[in-house]
């Protein structure tokens, strides 16, 4: 289970994340919506050990990121907004690199399968030629080398089609169900997180978030 308590977060004098907390269990999808500049990636930098906390209490599995930072980095996955992948590489080479710098060892046929597990079969292929689908799906194949027990994702079906989306939630999906992930996902696009959560926290204070989570049925839950 991954705790949250009482997070805080300021850059210079400007409160980002005022005392959040919250809990996602294993085989949980959370969404997480808010405004720009909410706070959304602060906190999921946080999360995946690569921005220091202001002051709060984070656990995963019981232990706690301020006395085990090295550790608790082995079981999470993080995806950020940005894509980041060596271009002229191929599919293989950059899930190879990867590979390298994880903690396990996964063959060339177990990095293989992740790959089209999520529907991605240019395996030969430089990553320069794929779409914007294809990259996203690479990504978030990456961040699974290692077999996270928690999964951040940024915003990853941003700017692509939707049977890649589907795609990609489908997979999300069943990581979460079949193989016990802990799953906290941002996206701009409600009907997307009303599909595949389990749990919508909503960040900041912008009333129009409040509203439209109320139209899809949903009491808002406020960080
Ligand atoms: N390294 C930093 N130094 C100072 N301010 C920062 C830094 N990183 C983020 N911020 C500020 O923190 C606030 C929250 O930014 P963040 O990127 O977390 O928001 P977000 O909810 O993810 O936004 P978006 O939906 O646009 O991705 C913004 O005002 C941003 O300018």
């Amino acid at each position: 289970m991954l705790d949250v308590q009482s997070l805080s977060k300021s850059y210079d004098t400007k409160r980002i994340l005022d005392t959040i907390s919250f809990t996602i269990n294993p085989g949980e999808i959370v969404g997480l919506v808010g405004e720009n500049g909410a706070g959304k990636s602060t906190l999921l930098h946080i999360l995946a050990g690569l921005t220091k906390l202001g002051s709060g209490a984070i656990t995963l599995n019981s232990q706690s990121y301020e006395s085990k930072p090295k550790k608790i980095r082995r079981h999470i996955g993080f995806v950020p907004q940005e894509i980041a992948l060596w271009e002229n590489f191929t599919v293989k080479e950059n899930m190879v690199f990867f590979e390298r710098l994880a903690w396990n060892n996964t063959s060339k046929k177990a990095l293989k399968q992740l790959c089209s597990d999520m529907g991605l079969d240019k395996w030969d292929e430089p990553v320069k030629i794929l779409s914007g689908g294809m990259k996203r799906k690479l990504n978030i194949a990456i961040s699974l080398i290692h077999a996270p027990d928690l999964l951040l994702l940024d915003e990853p079906t941003a700017g692509i089609d939707l049977k890649s989306r589907k795609e990609i939630g489908a997979y999300l999906s069943n990581l979460a169900k079949i193989n016990g992930k802990m799953i906290l996902y941002t996206s701009h696009d409600m009907d997307e997180i009303m599909q595949l959560c389990d749990q919508i926290y909503c960040l900041g204070n912008d009333p129009f978030y409040h509203q439209v989570l109320k139209e899809y049925g949903q009491q808002p839950v406020l960080l």
